[in-house]
């Protein structure tokens, strides 16, 4: 960077120098655009630094003790250079701001690639990233400093997936925390709540035995911690959340047991997160070195240099399965024939139509690749004086006791790279899943489209009619070309779309999917559900030219006994069953805690009221609440396919610090 050093190259205090990394900048070097994280201590910012991309943060200064700990994180920084640590590119550590700069990497932080993104890394990724972060630990510990806070959040990933230790803030020279510590056991005599205080830190979940036991941090304690994160990477489960494994102890916080139980659980009852497991292609020799990283008994870890070698040693031997692998290939490529039969007698009345895939197709055709982007909208809306939501999101989708997945779902924020706008859909298909995979498909960019020319409820509702005629327009001339060869197959789907604007918010409807939002800690229905048994919907469907009659057990629409009332598809029900959705529109506060999306199959068995308090229980992450969600629902013998989106309109902390 072209930056200049001005000297003295000092902070305000003196007690931070560097050679290299410029303490202190002139205001307009630097531009600070829209936060990336809100943490506890500081806020991120991606910003422009002398025409670079980087990343400032900017810790929240209340007290002198805070301002202590700025030139604390300051000096570790400046004396820190390794290529698996976050580089500081330059700080501003002068009243009366004080920041740190860093490189940007690109992908965020390795909790949010992995539960908000559901990225799962193929092994050779894992253990690159493992492998990375080793030695950055190893380098630091070989400085003589304990980090103190390794945790997925806390590692940050490059456009490549290359891994980056981050987050200095509780870091210490080892020398430091016993100094510390023999004071205050000579001052009281014994640990008084205090000194707890001060000592335990870190989060929980990745907390050594010892330091719950209120010991004092050591290298070993970075193992612990690196172990628990490594096993959920490879895993793809937040720690103790895990709630496939039935009956065991692991379900700690599922069972909603305090912090002091699984504290408890830790230390004395061995309890540890389920490890991954062979048959996802982790080696055995893998899973052996993460247990014994987070052995109750701190000696008998491994020290990051021995962890290190052990790792390179797993690498050299993928590498060499690898080169036997492309070995074996050529013998082995006559295998693939037999499965291909099965498959065509599988589609009997459409011939291996990918719907998903048709409506990717039609989209890019009817956009031809150009949209202005949402400009309109955002410049409609007065920046200064409108309050800013913050997102997190996360979804979970399972076929539950069906035999087939008819759900689809998306998840656009940030669409066409716009900060303030961002777009969530769920479809349930019905006669089969093809109107909701092209639907997923097609809906979001006709918004695209549409966004240049209409106001939000216009694009949405637009957005809709297009998508049903476009589907029953290709499912006609699939039929015509005998690619679809069964005359009265009407696949349909209900669809429920949330469109955010800056903190504008537009729901649109068609079907019994439904979205609440949680505002000032209760449930407000968004959306309202189509069936036959609403009396509202048989009127209109009636008045529209459709059957209603009442079969088996409930109001349901034509010949087709469909119980919804509004769709996209059903052609051999339009006009009465409609695509044209129900529109509502909510202006957000700082009261709206997070929006909950979910087809049917969740509905049925667990109310809104319910919804919101599960997720009063649920580790604040998006992705694991809406799985503990549709979890709720299909042991409460939900029938159906359920999709859930839970999206926080709050920043929200995936783990409680400790103080
Ligand atoms: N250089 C960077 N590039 C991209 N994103 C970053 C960068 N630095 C931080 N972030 C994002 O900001 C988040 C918070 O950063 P960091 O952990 O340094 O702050 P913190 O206030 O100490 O957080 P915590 O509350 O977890 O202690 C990271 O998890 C990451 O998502
Ligand atoms: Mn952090
Ligand atoms: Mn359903």
């Amino acid at each position: 960077m072209g930056l200049e050093i001005v000297e003295p190259n000092t902070c305000v205090r003196g007690c931070c120098s560097s050679t290299c990394i410029p303490l202190h900048l002139p205001p307009s070097s630097y531009t600070l655009l829209s936060p990336i994280a809100r943490g506890a201590e500081s806020v991120v910012y991606e910003a422009f630094l002398d025409g670079n991309r980087v990343a400032a943060k900017k810790p929240i200064l209340s007290t002198s003790e805070d301002l202590d700990k700025f030139h604390k994180e300051l000096q570790l920084l400046c004396k820190l250079n390794h290529p698996g640590i976050a580089t500081l590119v330059a700080a501003h550590a002068r009243p009366p701001n004080y920041m740190f700069f860093f490189r940007f990497y690109e992908q965020q932080n390795l909790a949010h690639r992995l539960h908000v993104q559901e990225w799962t890394p193929h092994f050779d990724q894992a253990l690159a990233i493992s492998l990375q972060l080793a030695k950055a630990l190893q380098y630091l510990h070989d400085q003589g400093i304990i980090h103190r806070d390794v945790k997925p959040a806390n590692v940050l990933l490059d456009r490549n997936s290359s891994a980056y230790l981050a987050d200095f803030g509780l870091a210490q020279y080892k020398k430091d925390i016993r100094a510390v510590s023999t004071e205050n056991w000579r001052s009281s005599g014994k640990p008084t709540g205090g000194f707890h205080k001060k000592n335990m830190v870190g989060t929980l979940i990745y907390m050594a035995p010892e330091i719950l036991r209120k010991d004092i941090h050591s290298e070993k304690s970075d193992v612990y911690s690196f172990a628990v994160s490594i096993n959920e990477m490879l895993t793809g489960v937040v720690p103790y959340t895990d709630i496939r494994a039935e009956a065991q102890a692991h379900t700690v916080l599922e069972m909603s047991y305090t912090e002091q139980q699984l504290t408890a659980a830790v230390v004395s009852g061995g309890l540890r997160p389920v490890l991954a497991g062979t048959e996802s292609g982790v080696p055995a020799i893998m899973l052996s070195l993460i247990q014994k990283c987070w052995d109750v008994n701190p000696e008998n870890r491994p020290s990051f240099s021995d962890i290190v070698l052990e790792l390179e040693g797993i690498l050299q031997q993928r590498k060499e399965m690898e080169k036997e692998d492309l070995l074996l290939q050529k013998s082995s490529i006559s295998n693939g024939h037999q499965a291909i039969d099965s498959m065509n007698n599988l589609h009997t009345y459409q011939e291996n139509i990918n719907w998903y895939t048709e409506g990717e197709y039609l989209s890019k055709k009817a956009s031809s690749g150009v949209h202005s982007g949402f400009r309109i909208w955002l410049n409609s809306l007065d920046e200064s004086s409108t309050y800013h939501p913050i997102l997190s999101w996360g979804s979970f989708a399972t076929c539950g006791k069906r035999e087939s997945m008819e759900d689809t779902h998306f998840l656009m924020p940030y669409i066409c790279n716009e900060k303030d706008v961002h777009v969530f859909g769920i479809f349930d298909g019905h006669r089969g899943a093809a109107a909701a995979e092209f639907a997923a498909q097609t809906l979001p960019e006709f918004l695209k489209i549409l966004g240049s020319t209409c106001s939000p409820p216009d694009a949405l509702f637009e957005a809709f009619v297009r998508t049903d005629v476009a589907f029953r327009n290709v499912l006609d001339s699939h039929r015509k070309s005998k690619r679809v060869t069964q005359k009265d197959w009407h696949p349909g789907c209900t669809a429920s779309a949330a469109l955010i604007v800056r903190n504008k918010l537009f729901i649109a409807n068609a079907g019994d999917c439904r979205t609440i939002l949680c505002r000032g800690g209760s449930p407000l229905a968004l959306s309202r559900d189509h069936v036959a048994s609403c009396l509202e919907e048989r009127e209109r469907v009636v008045s529209a030219g459709g059957q209603v009659k009442w079969q088996v057990d409930t109001w349901r629409v034509g010949p087709a006994a469909l119980q919804v009332t509004r769709s996209i598809g059903d052609d051999d029900l339009k006009p009465a069953v409609t695509a044209e959705p129900e529109i509502t529109e909510t202006v957000l506060s700082v009261e709206d805690e997070f929006l909950v999306m979910a087809s049917d199959g969740l509905w049925d068995v667990v109310s809104n009221m319910e919804v919101v308090s599960i997720i009063r229980d649920t580790v604040k992450e998006p992705a694991m609440c809406s799985k503990r969600l549709a979890t709720e629902a299909a042991e409460r013998g939900s029938k159906d396919n359920i999709t859930v989106i839970v999206v926080f309109l709050r920043p929200v902390s995936t783990a409680e610090r400790v103080y």
